[in-house]
């Protein structure tokens, strides 16, 4: 046995023995089936925590386009011009108007400083860029680029390497088709068309888009602001592990990863295992979200839920079946922030961030124009090899991805991060394993 299986076995037979205890049962309170009745279900959890994101209901804001990106649209997008916005030549040739062969328009007069108005435009012919040209005459043609604006009485552009010029007669071995290479106005788009819905990201595309559609600014609803607060005294934050200290791996990854999951990290700070400090900070949060990471559990110095529950904070999600990571917690503090509860050992965060602090983020608020709804089912893929389960909860196990399926990845421990900086995704695998050959949710990371 590898001595991440001994840590997989180790964990879920502790798992089978002591679940997590909650704030409200504390040392000596409940056994484990009344411990477990507070736990919700792996796809409940993501449920409760995906209707968490739809409430948000963060302050809308009209920013620049430079600054709208990895926001949300607090309005639908809506098309200020028609798209294109005039007749457009869609390669470089010639407009030609009725069939060949054609008269080419004649070399602009060298004295006029600006030809546009002659039929042949500039002495280049007509280019992107430029004013309403000089219509067309029957049996004419003239020197036309890729975006320029189509004189009235084209009936067709003819690309370059079609046809043939001989003096000033231009001639196709094959005709263009009527319309050819002519884009319409309009083509993509009407003024007033609607093009993204209320919610949706505003990715680099999006940014395009709108620029296009002739927005300078943009009505969004800013990403949530995240804070983290690493807890935990035995933490150090560079060097080696010494006298029985470790290096802190959580403070590193868990800001990137919200960023990555669309969250705007205001701050990192290291607590250690002072309860006053973790109850101040959550008092005073200014964030939309507060992610720690560490005590979570029972243990002497696990304060999570008890600051929790004297801050008269609203328990969502109090511990989920799913190994690693059970007693990961969601809670709305008295300010309407949420917070989000990693358990300290590193996978087990990992899978709090897949399962609680992603849908979170990614779900978008609810607007009053609608918007997108909630995400889909997750994607599927089969196993390649067969993995074992906890006997009644959901496991995360690290998996890289091909087109076959999903290959489940050693070192996938509950204190190991070795297999998920490798992987591409986490499975889903349910209650009772998986078999080789077996399909399983998969939940991708950002970055994959
Ligand atoms: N009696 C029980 N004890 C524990 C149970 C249980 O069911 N009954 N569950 C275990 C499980 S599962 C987990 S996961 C942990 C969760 O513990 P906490 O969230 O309270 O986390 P800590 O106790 O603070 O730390 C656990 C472990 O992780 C290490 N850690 C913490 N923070 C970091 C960090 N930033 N970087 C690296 N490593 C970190 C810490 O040193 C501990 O080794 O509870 C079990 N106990
Ligand atoms: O199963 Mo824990 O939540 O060690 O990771």
């Amino acid at each position: 046995m590898s001595g991440d299986e001994l840590a997989d076995a180790l964990a879920l037979a502790n798992g089978h023995r002591a679940a997590p205890r909650t704030g409200r049962t504390g040392p000596g309170g409940p056994g484990e089936r009344e411990h477990r009745t507070g736990h919700h279900d792996w796809t409940a959890a993501r449920a409760a925590a995906a209707r968490a994101g739809a409430e948000r209901r963060p302050e809308p804001a009209t920013v620049p386009l430079a600054d709208a990106l990895g926001h949300r649209l607090a309005e639908p997008l809506d098309a200020l011009t028609d798209l294109p916005a005039f007749d457009t030549s869609a390669m470089d040739g010639w407009a030609v108007s009725g069939p060949g062969p054609w008269t080419l328009a004649a070399p602009p007069d060298g004295s006029r400083e600006d030809a546009r108005d002659e039929p042949s435009g500039g002495p280049h012919g007509l280019l992107a860029g430029h004013g309403a040209p000089a219509p067309l005459p029957d049996g004419h043609a003239v020197r036309i680029a890729t975006g320029a604006r189509i004189p009235p009485g084209t009936t067709a552009v003819l690309r370059s390497e079609h046809g043939e010029v001989r003096g000033r007669r231009l001639r196709a071995p094959r005709a263009p088709q009527h319309g050819a290479d002519i884009r319409p106005r309009a083509q993509e788009c009407r003024r007033g068309d609607r093009l993204l819905a209320a919610g949706a990201p505003v990715t680099p595309a999006v940014l395009g888009l709108a620029a296009a559609a002739g927005w300078d600014e943009l009505p969004v609803l800013r990403r949530p602001r995240a804070e983290v607060l690493v807890l935990g005294d035995e933490l150090l934050p560079s060097g080696l592990p010494e006298g029985g200290r470790i290096r802190d791996a959580l403070g590193p990854m868990v800001g990137p990863w919200l960023e990555a999951a669309g969250a705007e990290v205001t701050a990192t700070r290291r607590l250690g295992d002072d309860a006053d400090a973790l109850l101040a900070a959550l008092a005073g949060t200014t964030a939309d979200l507060v992610v720690t990471t560490g005590g979570t559990a029972c243990g002497p110095v696990d304060h999570v839920r008890p600051a929790l529950h004297r801050l008269g904070a609203d328990l969502l999600v109090d511990g989920v079946a799913v190994r690693p990571g059970h007693p990961m917690l969601l809670a709305r503090l008295p300010g309407g922030a949420h917070l989000v509860g990693l358990p300290g050992n590193p996978l087990a965060a990992v899978s709090g961030l897949l399962t609680l602090a992603e849908p979170l983020l990614r779900t978008p608020p609810r607007t009053d124009s609608g918007g997108p709804g909630p995400a889909g089912p997750l994607p599927t893929a089969p196993l390649l090899g067969a993995v074992q389960g906890h006997p009644r909860d959901t496991r995360l196990v690290p998996v890289v991805q091909d087109d076959r399926g999903a290959r489940p990845l050693n070192f996938s421990g509950p204190a190991m991060l070795r297999g998920i900086a490798a992987a591409d995704a986490l499975a889903a695998v349910p209650p009772g394993g998986g078999s080789a050959g077996s399909a399983v949710p998969l939940l991708r990371l950002p970055w994959a």
